[in-house]
């Protein structure tokens, strides 16, 4: 049984791997060139050390199988898409097709509708958020999604914000899994209250989004000189939702650790890289919830791993000390538990710090790139078509 910590950082488990996979996933030059690339930079890590990160990933993705039925691997609601946005949500939407979902709903206002039906046969759209009955119509496909992301491309018209706000009470009545971002943090700092406690909520705040939410929520600027401890704190007010503050580099936390995204990345500062983001996050964090904490945070890391954070005594044995984790090269390396189980108690003081490279997500003019699952899912155990990084 997975306690609400548990839950909590498992679902930043989630996010680490989903950031990591939605990544690679997207827009990215083929695997291996990534996988060489994130290591050169980095003395410390090894490929080695992303074949365990990578093992996170493959972990949570769903095996193509031909007894699935269409749907089952993944249906996923956009809630976004205003007279002004069009593009966020369908970047948001497309993406979480890429990544492997099968399905992706887009509810949206009736202007922004025929816009977004024609930018993809692929989605489907409803143009319902600008309706009296937008939180019923929302209401009626709930049981049949996975997991929203709500925001992108929303607007800050109070009306439709007013609408969103039920939609989000009825997903966590239903215990939905929902990312939240663009202008949905903006609803979220006008009533944190709307998710405070929900763990299955991640929240994947820019620059200013980040500081109008923790001016909202801890009444005061970002410390600047301890970012980290900004997004530990405001996870923590928040009831230990998983936050991910993007950025030169990604700051996650679940209320417990923070992990750290340093890879360098593309330069471009392009509108809707985000929204792939969040797009992205809206499969991996069904995936991996669905998978269970077994695979997200049972496997251990043993990168040359620092936490920012209280030092976690893991008390987890290796292979090599009659445990069951992967055999570490560095015995006295600090290994980290993408979540600390819930008999491990952190210990005070200490400060480690963990460094996860991923490539940053290309602009949309790149190629396409096969998606994640194309790669990982085709691995029928052959590994016939993995990439040999992932062999
Ligand atoms: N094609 C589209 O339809 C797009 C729509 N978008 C939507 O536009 C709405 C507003 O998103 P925004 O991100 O513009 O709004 P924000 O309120 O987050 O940002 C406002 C402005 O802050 C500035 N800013 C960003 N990062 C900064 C930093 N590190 N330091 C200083 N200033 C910084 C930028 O000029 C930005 O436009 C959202 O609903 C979003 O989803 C965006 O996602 C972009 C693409
Ligand atoms: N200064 C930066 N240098 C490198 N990568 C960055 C930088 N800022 C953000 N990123 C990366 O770009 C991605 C999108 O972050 P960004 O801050 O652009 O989101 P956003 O403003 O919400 O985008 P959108 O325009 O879609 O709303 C994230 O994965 C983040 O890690
Ligand atoms: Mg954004």
């Amino acid at each position: 049984m997975v306690t609400r910590a548990g839950a909590g950082a498992a679902v930043a488990a989630t996010a680490v791997v989903a950031l990591l996979s939605a990544a690679l996933a997207l827009y990215g030059p083929p695997l291996d060139a990534v996988l060489e690339r994130a290591f050169s930079l980095r003395k410390v890590h090894s490929i080695k050390d992303m074949e365990n990160t990578l093992q996170l990933v493959r972990n949570i993705i769903p095996p193509l199988s031909s007894t699935k039925h269409k749907g089952q691997d993944g249906r996923i609601g956009v809630v976004g898409g205003c007279q002004e946005y069009t593009g966020a949500p369908y970047f948001a939407a497309i993406s979480a097709l890429k990544v492997g979902a099968d399905l992706s709903h887009v509810f949206c206002t009736s202007a922004a509708a025929p816009v977004i039906k024609a930018y993809s046969p692929e989605l489907i759209v409803h143009p319902v958020l600008d309706s009296p009955s937008a939180v019923d119509e929302v209401e009626k496909w709930l049981p049949r999604l996975h997991a929203l992301v709500v925001g992108p491309g929303l607007g800050r018209d109070d009306a439709l914000l007013s609408n969103v706000q039920g939609i989000l009470e009825a997903s966590k009545a239903r215990d939905i899994p929902v990312v939240i971002d663009a202008d949905g943090l903006w609803l979220v700092a006008q009533q944190p209250a709307l998710i405070q406690g929900y763990q299955k909520a991640v929240l994947t705040p820019n620059h200013m989004e980040f500081s109008r939410l923790h001016d909202a929520v801890l009444r005061g600027p970002v410390d600047s000189d301890d970012r980290h401890g900004s997004v530990l704190r405001l996870s923590q007010a928040l009831g230990n939702v998983t936050v991910v503050q993007k950025g030169e580099r990604d700051i996650l936390s679940n209320g417990q650790q923070v992990l750290v995204c340093s890879q360098e990345g593309s330069s471009r500062r392009c509108g809707g890289q985000g929204d792939l983001l969040s797009g992205s996050l809206g499969v991996l964090v069904h995936w991996a919830l669905l998978a269970g904490p077994e695979k997200t945070n049972g496997g251990m890391l043993d990168l040359k791993l620092t936490i920012w954070g209280p030092k976690i005594d893991t008390g987890v044995k290796t292979r090599a000390q009659g445990g069951c984790g992967p055999r570490t090269t560095t015995p006295t390396s600090p290994h980290l538990l993408l979540s600390p189980s819930p008999q491990v108690q952190p210990s005070p003081g200490g400060c480690i710090r963990r460094l996860l490279s991923h490539p940053a997500v290309q602009p949309p003019s790149l190629p396409e790139a096969r998606s994640l699952h194309h790669h990982l899912r085709h691995d029928r155990r052959g590994g016939g078509r993995l990439p040999q990084a992932l062999r």
